[in-house]
């Protein structure tokens, strides 16, 4: 079993918020001395269960490959709140980098998919797009769309001190006008990019030659943080786009998908009857 495991600083995908949530409880409650001891136990082991859920994901997964664990130590090396996002969308923070379980499963689809022609919409520093690369033939190709700048150097630079960099093409600016122009097609697409674009990515990629007949799409925070299916108070921007999004999938007659709860949530989409 890999024995390292990615912290976090803050929670940001239901489980780890819930496993939060749950340690604060636990001491809030082990504060009550008049509290049934029975009770503080059960709390305990629901803590744990949400704790250690993703440190052992962590663990059996095949670890990373050297190049993907410096360029998440370059990642985590950045300081993230000296800089604002270009797009005007939000800060960056390292939390955006979708990390080893992420990028294992990524690496996965490229081989289930036997996939030659990858597209990554959002790229950040990089780590979905390396780690499709590095599942690609000698001959394929990540083309990996990111609006930042400073970020596209800095995956620039972490690209080139991997071999599975050389496969990856950066494009830089707004990832819809990018793909307008792109040519098809794609056997795999990543969008992990603004999230109220994501209608808009989905639906030019079904409606267009850009995604193979076959290919598959996989989306990243369709799950955001729980928002779409609880119910406390306004939801964010990006939670309501994401709520938006994943009701337009569902409803949509030329798809099939799956929702994997896998980080922030993870979701699948083909063309149906495109075997
Ligand atoms: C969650 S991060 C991507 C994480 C990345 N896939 C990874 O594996 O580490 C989202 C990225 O999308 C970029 N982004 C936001 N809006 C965009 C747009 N309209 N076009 C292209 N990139 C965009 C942000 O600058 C940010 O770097």
């Amino acid at each position: 079993m890999a024995e390292t495991v990615t912290t976090p600083t803050h929670p940001v995908t239901p489980s780890t918020i819930l496993a939060a949530e749950l340690s604060e409880l636990v001491e809030l409650v082990d504060a009550v001395p008049v509290l049934d001891s029975a009770i503080k136990e059960r709390l305990r082991r629901t803590r744990d269960l949400a704790r250690g859920l993703d440190p052992y994901l962590e663990q059996c997964s095949t670890p990373e490959s050297p190049a993907l664990a410096a360029l998440a130590a370059r990642t985590r090396a950045e300081q993230w709140t000296d800089r604002s996002l270009v797009s005007g969308s939000g800060p960056l923070e390292q939390e955006m980098l979708s990390g080893h379980v992420e990028g294992q499963t990524l690496k996965f689809l490229v081989h289930m998919t036997r996939a030659r022609r990858v597209l990554d919409i959002g790229m950040f520093t990089g780590y979905s797009a390396l780690a499709m690369a590095e599942a690609l033939p000698d001959d394929g190709e990540v083309v990996a769309c990111e609006v930042d700048p400073y970020v596209a150097d800095v995956a620039r630079q972490c690209f080139s001190e991997s071999p599975a960099g050389a496969r990856i093409r950066v494009e830089v600016g707004p990832a819809l006008t990018t793909v307008l122009r792109l040519e098809g097609p794609f056997d795999l697409v990543f969008i992990d990019a603004d999230k109220t674009g994501y209608l808009d990515y989905f639906h030019y990629l079904i409606g267009s030659g850009l995604l193979a007949q076959h290919g598959v799409i996989a989306v990243d925070n369709t799950l955001l943080q729980g928002e779409p299916y609880t119910d406390h108070g306004a939801r964010s921007t990006n939670g309501q786009a994401i709520a938006d999004f994943n009701r337009a999938v569902a409803n949509d007659s030329r798809v099939e998908q799956v929702l994997l709860p896998l980080r922030d949530g993870v979701t699948l989409i083909r063309r149906k009857g495109s075997d």
